[in-house]
């Protein structure tokens, strides 16, 4: 199932030095990047000029914002960060064009069902000798100095966590663990490999210390998980032009988002199982809710009643489902009609898997694949119902959902933006991340350097591709949602 694997790769693109002179003669900016509140566009409104696909380019000198520093210590430089690639892109990188020290870096996320590991590397060919060979100016307060470009590339992995050899097996096959020093140990003459630590972030990281440490001889310094979740989603928000868009109603628009008027906002990590997050500025975050149903909810009770073997199998299962066979509609009630009177239509679902009790029926009558799409339905419906009522708690208009149960899949993000318009009467708006699962990994990663994004100027950074999320494809399958002006008139809530 071909869109179902992609993941994205960001890339900011050569728009940045025009961008900077409008930046700095005048406020002009403004109307580029900065228009107020969310501004949306469609995806044809990109340019695709994706000519760079990761090799050498001629690149442009970094400004006096650069993240370049010239250390004893190995710097991560995240400026001019660039998403890159299309939707069906498997292993999709990101683009690190002004990464000058030749940073090992590589960090994991180890959660309950999956591992992310996201991973610095140079750019093909170029190699730590020859780094010298390409040097670029700088004007800094006035003198010019020279320094190498390296370049390269941060790619995203992500492995079974009952895997968790395959993860280790790939991590020694690149040699990733013998770069990482820890910093204590920069400086000293030889540092040897009992002193390289990974960042790693989630559950496992505990869960699993001790393996690293026997199998890679490296020591897990563990980031917290929410820290990092926020830390991912607020860089890709404030730094990545097209990283969040709406899906509603098989229609995917990019959202581009003043990040001057970013906060606050819902995280909903949707993972296996799921959290909920009010996030108010970088590292300034509380925790509001979760829920156990969640991810590893829909996988663990589909393989079990659909005797699937993988989840995508199971995903797409759902693709060919129909649910009425097996919910309890509302027309099922009430003799085929609506119960207008309180703005549910005939179509409306009841009852998820309201019609297993009345049917004679037992589990292999029915088919794999309205139980699937019941499932996803039920779940995901939950999971906007119950991101709502927490937005609304909080007075939070924005609610941006990530974590690997999205999968970019058009039927989960409909129902979950159904639920979120439906419940709010429209006021509040579901969002979703192109790099969905990877803000905890991304978090840990940039916790090396404790990279703030104050130090980016982010308003700088220009996305030059279009986007496609990791996405099934345009079109829906699954039972109908319902109409939301229909249902929304009737609902009497107090919305935000
Ligand atoms: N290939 C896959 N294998 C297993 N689950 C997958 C796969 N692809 C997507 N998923 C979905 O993603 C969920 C896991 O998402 P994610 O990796 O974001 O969470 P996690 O970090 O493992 O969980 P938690 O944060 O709760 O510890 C699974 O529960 C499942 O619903
Ligand atoms: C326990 C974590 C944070 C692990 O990632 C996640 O699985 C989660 O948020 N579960 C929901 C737990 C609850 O709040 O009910």
């Amino acid at each position: 199932m071909a869109g179902l694997t992609g993941h994205p790769v960001l890339e900011i693109g050569d728009k940045f030095e025009e961008l900077q002179n409008n930046i700095i003669n005048n406020n002009k900016n403004k109307e580029v990047i900065d228009k107020a509140g969310l501004v949306v566009k469609g995806e044809e409104n990109s340019n695709n000029n994706n000519n760079n696909q990761g090799g050498e380019r001629d690149m442009a000198p970094p400004t006096s914002n650069s993240l370049h520093r010239s250390g004893s210590r190995p710097q991560l430089d995240l400026s001019k960060a660039a998403i890159q690639g299309n939707s069906e892109e498997r292993d999709p990188t990101i683009l690190l064009p002004n990464q000058s020290d030749d940073i090992s870096h590589f960090a994991l996320d180890i959660g309950g069902s999956l591992i992310k590991l996201v991973y610095f590397s140079r750019h093909e060919g170029q190699s730590i000798d020859d780094k010298r060979k390409k040097t670029i100016k700088e004007i800094s307060n006035g003198s010019r100095r020279s320094y190498p470009i390296l370049g390269g590339r941060l790619h995203f992995v992500k492995f079974e966590t009952s895997k968790l050899n395959e993860c280790l097996d790939f991590i020694s096959s690149k040699q990733l663990h013998n770069g990482r020093i820890d910093s204590h140990y920069w400086n000293s003459e030889a540092p040897n490999k009992e002193n390289a630590v990974i960042k790693a972030t989630g559950g496992g990281a505990y869960k699993f210390a001790d393996l690293f440490k026997e199998r890679l001889g490296v020591s897990i310094d563990k980031e917290d998980e929410m820290d990092c979740l926020v830390a991912g989603a607020n860089f890709l928000l404030k730094a990545i032009r097209h990283e969040a868009f709406t899906h509603m109603e098989g229609h995917k628009e990019f959202v581009q988002i003043d990040h001057n008027d970013l906060f606050p906002y819902l995280l909903v990590n949707v993972g296996s199982g799921v959290s909920m997050i009010k996030v108010d500025g970088d590292g300034k975050f509380q925790r509001v809710s979760g829920t156990n149903v969640g991810g590893g909810t829909y996988w663990g009770l589909g393989r079990l009643l659909t005797k699937c073997n993988s989840f995508d199998e199971l995903l797409e299962l759902s693709q060919r489902g129909d649910n009425r066979t097996i919910d309890m509609l509302v027309g099922d009630i009430y003799g085929g009609m609506d119960y207008s009177k309180i703005g549910l239509s005939a179509s409306t679902i009841a009852s998820s898997f309201g019609k297993a009790i009345s049917d004679k029926k037992e589990l292999e009558d029915h088919r794999p694949e309205d139980i699937s799409l019941s499932l996803l339905r039920m779940i995901s419906y939950n999971i906007g119902q119950i991101s709502y009522l927490n937005a609304l708690r909080f007075g939070l208009k924005r609610i941006f959902f990530g974590g690997f149960f999205i999968r970019g899949h058009a039927y989960t993000m409909d129902t979950i933006s159904f639920a979120v318009h439906f419940w709010s009467q429209g006021q509040a708006q579901a969002m979703f991340l192109r790099h969905e699962g990877f803000l905890g990994a991304l978090g840990a990663f940039m916790s090396y350097e404790k990279l703030g994004l104050d130090d980016l100027m982010v308003h700088q950074l220009v996305e030059r591709f279009p986007m496609g999320a990791p996405y099934t494809g345009g079109k829906i399958h699954g039972p109908p949602l319902g109409n939301l002006n229909e249902k929304a008139s009737i609902v009497r809530l107090c919305h935000i």
